[in-house]
């Protein structure tokens, strides 16, 4: 986990309105009426994986940089596990505190002060009377001015969204209405298919309405996601060139060089597509794809979201190679007869006026022989080619999104020297050597501040995720039914072969004799 440092907390705290590009003078009205006074961050599910690694980490970040004010602040665990207030902070403390400075030593003490933990069931509804006792007695005590604000984070599984949102709804309103919120962010994957996100959906909508619920996608807190509006609408480099004329195929990876881990459980009902790729990377597809939103409003960017996912056809199973990695059903909690993919490589076509034609290829594996994820934008050869470049491979621009954040442009030059060759080279932007001394925020940290500034720019839409799950849901029910069989791989590899001769398939070019090093300070 990562510390970032930043600078002093007073200056955070109002920095999202002095550098934020959104001027739009209602989101900031609404923004600064609603961050002001009490607020309580109910995680439930605090014994969880989630809660340890990224959530609590996430709150502990954006208190020591200011954005959680010690004097508003109050954060409540809440898990069926019997915990004393101690043990949760020292679960805490035993996380966050591996390679921390004496500094950040003394801000955790601090912060570990503001956590209690109320133990209860999820559909309890004495828990969730004591879980409103504790917050109404911690915004008594604190609410001197503006209003109360309470944000439930339901680290849990989504089997226990529905009860828990009826516990919520019933016993833990916030009563400061009209001034006061409540709001309630909910983990993916949200549901198994159509028909089950569906029905969740309208579960939910029936206890909350759409502006207080978070639909939570981490993916797109992450730093070169975000950038991907800035890149593709603020350089005119891109602008003429981002459709159908000059791009030959578009590539999302998302690769991890280890297993389901200590969630092998979990993923066996869900499988690599639900994992990652239903949600993770079919967001970035959005906006590689979106048109230009008419504005940076919120709405405007997802109505532009929920066209492209409109416009994707129904995948064609020939244009699918499944896997799962030698070893995976060796874990317990995995059937012996899991059909399960741990790795897929799937062929999107977006049928628009830009994309006609564009192979748009998502990969995703799990214990594959490295972690990244990347965005590979490739380029058609050049027409009437005089340097007979083709040799050298096609014009690439990769996002690498993690690690080492980086843009790169891979590009054909002349070969230094005196003959008169060509070589390819690149356009190097990596964060890390540009940006020396800017910490890149983790993504929870990013959206966890968002649902508290009211901002739903960056969460999933209802329709959004509805248009999401009609993409995959045929062929998810062809792996349910055994229908498609995924093909094994040996862990530490590329995964199957035959994924690389799908790509190969659809006319992508693999530049041979060239990788690209990142630079080093
Ligand atoms: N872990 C991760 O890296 C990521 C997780 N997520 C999502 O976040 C959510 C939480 O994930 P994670 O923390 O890993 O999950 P866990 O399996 O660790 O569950 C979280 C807590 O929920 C309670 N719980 C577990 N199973 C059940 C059950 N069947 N019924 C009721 N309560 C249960 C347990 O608390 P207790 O028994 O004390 O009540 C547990 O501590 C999930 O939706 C997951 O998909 C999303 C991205 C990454
Ligand atoms: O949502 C999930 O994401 C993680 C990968 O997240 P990253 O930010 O480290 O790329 C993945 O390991 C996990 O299976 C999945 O549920």
């Amino acid at each position: 986990m990562s510390l970032s440092t930043g600078s002093s907390p007073s200056s955070r705290r109002n920095s999202f309105r002095d550098d934020s590009f959104i001027d739009e003078k209602d989101v900031i009205d609404s923004i600064t009426s609603t961050e002001m006074g009490c607020l309580s961050l109910i995680v439930l599910g605090a014994s969880g994986d989630l809660a340890k690694k990224k959530t609590f980490p996430a709150l502990f970040n954006l208190f020591r940089q200011g954005f959680l004010q010690s004097n508003e602040v109050h954060i409540f665990g809440y898990a069926r596990t019997k915990l004393s207030d101690d043990d949760l902070r020292e679960r805490i403390r035993g996380y966050l505190s591996k390679g921390a400075s004496s500094e950040d030593l003394e801000i955790l003490s601090d912060f570990l002060k503001h956590i209690k933990y109320v133990s209860g069931g999820y559909d309890s509804a004495e828990g969730f009377l004591s879980l409103n006792k504790e917050i109404s007695e911690h915004e008594l005590a604190k609410n001197s001015y503006g209003s109360s604000r309470r944000l439930f984070y339901l680290a849990l599984p989504p089997s226990v969204y529905p009860s828990v949102c009826k516990m919520i709804k019933s016993y833990c309103m916030n009563q400061a209405v009209p001034t006061g919120w409540t709001r309630i962010v909910v983990e993916k994957p949200f549901g198994k298919d159509l028909a089950s996100a569906e029905e969740l959906s309208a579960q939910l909508g029936e206890l909350f309405d759409e502006p207080q619920l978070y639909r939570i996608d981490h993916y797109l807190g992450k730093e070169l996601v975000q950038n991907l509006l800035v890149l593709r609408f603020a350089n005119r480099f891109f602008l003429p060139l981002w459709n159908r004329d000059n791009i030959h195929n578009i590539q999302i990876v998302f690769r991890e060089d280890f297993g389901t881990e200590g969630r092998g459980g979990y993923f066996d009902e869900y499988g690599i597509i639900r994992d990652i790729i239903q949600n993770h990377l079919l967001q970035v597809l959005c906006l590689v794809a979106m048109e230009k939103p008419v504005s940076l409003r919120p709405e405007h960017i997802r109505d532009e979201k929920v066209k492209v996912l409109q416009s994707v056809l129904p995948i064609n199973n020939d244009e699918v190679v499944l896997g799962q990695y030698e070893g995976y059903k060796d874990d317990p909690t995995v059937s012996k007869d899991s059909n399960t993919p741990t790795f897929a490589t799937i062929v999107l076509r977006i049928h628009n006026e830009r994309w006609e034609g564009v192979p748009i290829i998502m990969k995703a594996g799990k214990a594959l022989s490295s972690r990244k994820a990347e965005i590979r934008v490739q380029f058609k050869d050049v027409p009437g080619d005089i340097f007979r470049c083709k040799k050298q491979g096609r014009n690439e621009f990769v996002i690498r999104l993690q690690p080492k954040e980086a843009m790169y442009m891979k590009l054909t030059v002349k070969k230094p020297g005196l003959d008169m060759s060509t070589i390819q080279s690149e356009l190097d932007l990596s964060y890390g050597q540009r940006y020396q001394d800017v910490p890149i925020p983790e993504a929870y940290e990013r959206l966890i501040l968002d649902t508290i500034r009211g901002d739903q720019q960056h969460f999933v839409r209802r329709d959004e995720l509805r248009a999401a799950w009609e993409i995959f849901t045929p062929l998810l029910h062809d792996i349910d039914d055994g229908k498609m069989k995924p093909v094994p791989y040996k862990p530490g590899s590329r995964g199957p072969h035959e994924a690389d001769e799908l790509v190969a398939k659809t006319g992508y070019v693999q530049t041979h004799g060239y990788i690209w090093i990142p630079p080093t300070l």
